[in-house]
C-alpha cells in the first residue's frame, strides 16, 4: 500500500488524501477530509504536519480491502511517529484480522523511508480546549465538567448528524464541524464482497480535532475515553484483540506522543474521563437532565447510510449503557431516555448475560467490563423481570469479583495535565 500524495487548500478547508493498494490491477482511492475554515488567520505551521499523520492513519479504511503485507508510508518521520503508524495498522487492526482470519496483518511493520528529528515545541496548553462530541453520554459529561471549570470549550464533531446536532443544541454552545467522505469506490467494493471490518475510527477522528484545534488556534484536544475502554475483548495468536482499540490509553500514548514529535503541539490531546468507568461516567450523567431528549450512545445510529435513528433498543451498547445508567436516575427518566424498557423485555435476557460474563467473550461493541455490569446489578433492587431473571443466573462467586469501590474509585494511568486533573476531581 503506498500514499502517493495529499493536498490541502486553506481557502476551502478541503483536504484530498490519495492512496493505491498495488497489484496487477491496482486500486486507486481518494478521501476528503473538509475542516472548518477559521474566520481569520494564516494556515500555522503544525497544520501540515497533523495532516501528514492523518494522511497515512485514515488510511486504513482502504488497506481493509485488501490487507496488503507492506504498507510503505511517504516520507521520512520521527521514531515516535513510525511506532504509532504500525500500531495504528496493527492494534487498531485487530478485530478485522481476527474476523477475517489474517494473521499476518498483526505483523506487520509501516515501513518509513528514513527517519526525521522532532520538531520545535510550541506551547498549546492554555487556549481554549476543543472537545470532541459524540452524541453520547461521555462527550456530554465532559463538555460540562469544562464549561463549569469556565473553560469555555468548544464542541467539535466530524460530519455530525442529527443526534450530534442536537446534542450541541442541548449544550447551547457554538460547535465546530468537519466533514470527511470516504472514497465512494470503497463501497462499491464492499458491495462486490471486497475484504471488510472494523477500523480504529477514534484515531481519524482525533486526528482532524487535532488539526481543526491547531488551525482556529485553540487549545488541547479533549476525549471522553474511559477506562475500560483500554481492556481487550480477547487473545488471539498471543495478540490483544480490542475493538475500542484507538479509544484505549495505549493509543492516547501512542498519538500524542506522535503529534509533539512530528508537529511540536506540547499538549495535543488526552481524554479527561480516562480513570472512571462507565458506571461512574453514567452517574455524573445522570447530573445534567437537559439532555435526556437528545442523548444516543447507540453505534446504530450512527450508521453512513442511516442517520435518523436514536437507541435501537436491542444490541449490546444499548443493553450496557440502560445496565449503566440505572441506578442512577429513577426508571421513567431512564425510559424516557431510551424509549425502552429493557428490564421489562425478557428477550433482551441472553444480551444482558453476556455483559455479565456468563456467555461468550465481552462482545465487539463499545461497553464496560463484566464487573461494573455486576456492580450496576447489585445496585439495583427492584423486581423487573429481567433483574429477577438476572439475579437468579449470576454464580454466588461471581459476585466476590465485583466491587463497588473499584468500579467507582478513579484509577489507572492517564495523561490528564494537571490543571484539568484538578478540574476533574473538583468535579466528582
Ligand atoms: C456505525 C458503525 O458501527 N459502523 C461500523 C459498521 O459499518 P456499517 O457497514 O454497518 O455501516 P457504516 O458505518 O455506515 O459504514 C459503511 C461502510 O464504510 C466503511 N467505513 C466506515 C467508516 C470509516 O471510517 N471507514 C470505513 O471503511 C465500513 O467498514 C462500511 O463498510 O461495521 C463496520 C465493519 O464492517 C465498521 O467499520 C463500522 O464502524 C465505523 C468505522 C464506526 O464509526 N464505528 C464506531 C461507531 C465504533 O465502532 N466505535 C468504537 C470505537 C472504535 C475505535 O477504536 O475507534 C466504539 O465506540 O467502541
Ligand atoms: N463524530 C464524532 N466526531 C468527533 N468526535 C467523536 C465522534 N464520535 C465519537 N467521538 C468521540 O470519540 C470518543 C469515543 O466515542 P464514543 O462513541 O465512545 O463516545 P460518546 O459518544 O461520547 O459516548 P458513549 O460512549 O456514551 O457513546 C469520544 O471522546 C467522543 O466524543
Amino acid at each position: 500500500m503506498r500514499f502517493p500524495s495529499y493536498a490541502f487548500d486553506p481557502a476551502t478547508g478541503v483536504a484530498t488524501f490519495d492512496y493505491v493498494l498495488d497489484g496487477p490491477d491496482p486500486l486507486h482511492f481518494t478521501e476528503t477530509i473538509t475542516l472548518p475554515v477559521p474566520a481569520e488567520g494564516g494556515v500555522p505551521e503544525a497544520l501540515p504536519r497533523v495532516l501528514d499523520l492523518l494522511h497515512v492513519v485514515a488510511g486504513v479504511s482502504y488497506f481493509k480491502v485488501g490487507a496488503p503485507a507492506r504498507v510503505l508510508a511517504p516520507s521520512p518521520v520521527a521514531p515516535e511517529v513510525a511506532e504509532f503508524f504500525t500500531a495504528v495498522y496493527t492494534q487498531g487492526m485487530a478485530e478485522y484480522a481476527y474476523r477475517n482470519q489474517l494473521p499476518h496483518v498483526l505483523e506487520l511493520t509501516v515501513e518509513v523511508p528514513g527517519a526525521l528529528e522532532a520538531a520545535p515545541l510550541i506551547d498549546n496548553s492554555q487556549g481554549r480546549p476543543l472537545s470532541a462530541v459524540g452524541g453520547g453520554k461521555d462527550s456530554i459529561v465532559t463538555l460540562e465538567i469544562l464549561r463549569a471549570a469556565g473553560l469555555d470549550p468548544v464542541p467539535f464533531s466530524v460530519n455530525p448528524n442529527p443526534v450530534i446536532q442536537n446534542v450541541n443544541a442541548a449544550s447551547g454552545l457554538p460547535a465546530l464541524a468537519a466533514r470527511r467522505k470516504l472514497d465512494p469506490r470503497l463501497f462499491e467494493l464492499n458491495k462486490a464482497g471486497a475484504l471488510n471490518g472494523h477500523i480504529p475510527v477514534t484515531a481519524i477522528n482525533s486526528l482532524i480535532a487535532i488539526a481543526t484545534a491547531v488551525w482556529h488556534g485553540l487549545g488541547p484536544v479533549v476525549m471522553s475515553n474511559e477506562r475500560s475502554a483500554s481492556d481487550p475483548n480477547l487473545i488471539w495468536n498471543g495478540h490483544e484483540v480490542n475493538h475500542q482499540w484507538s479509544k484505549g490509553v495505549e493509543a492516547e500514548g501512542l498519538l500524542r506522543a506522535a503529534v509533539t514529535a512530528h508537529a511540536g503541539l506540547t499538549e495535543p490531546y488526552f481524554s479527561l474521563l480516562r480513570s472512571l468507568s462507565e458506571l461512574h461516567i453514567a452517574q455524573l450523567f445522570a447530573r445534567h437532565t437537559q439532555y435526556d431528549d437528545v442523548v444516543t450512545s447507540c453505534n446504530k445510529a450512527f450508521k453512513l447510510h442511516d442517520p435518523t435513528a436514536r437507541w435501537c433498543g436491542d444490541c449490546p451498547k444499548c443493553r450496557f449503557v440502560y445496565l449503566a445508567m440505572a441506578p442512577a436516575m429513577p426508571r421513567d427518566r431512564l425510559n424516557h431516555i431510551f424509549g425502552h424498557d429493557l428490564f421489562a423485555d425478557e428477550a433482551q435476557l441472553p444480551g444482558f448475560l453476556e455483559l455479565l460474563g456468563i456467555d461468550a467473550h465481552k462482545p465487539f461493541e463499545c461497553v464496560g467490563e463484566v464487573e461494573e455490569s455486576l456492580v450496576a446489578l447489585s445496585m439495583l433492587n427492584d423486581d423487573a423481570p429481567v433483574l429477577t431473571a438476572l439475579r437468579k443466573a449470576v454464580p454466588p462467586t461471581a459476585w466476590t469479583t465485583a466491587s463497588r469501590e473499584d468500579v467507582l474509585t478513579p484509577g489507572g494511568p492517564t495523561y490528564v495535565p494537571p490543571t484539568y486533573a484538578k478540574i476533574l476531581t473538583d468535579a466528582l
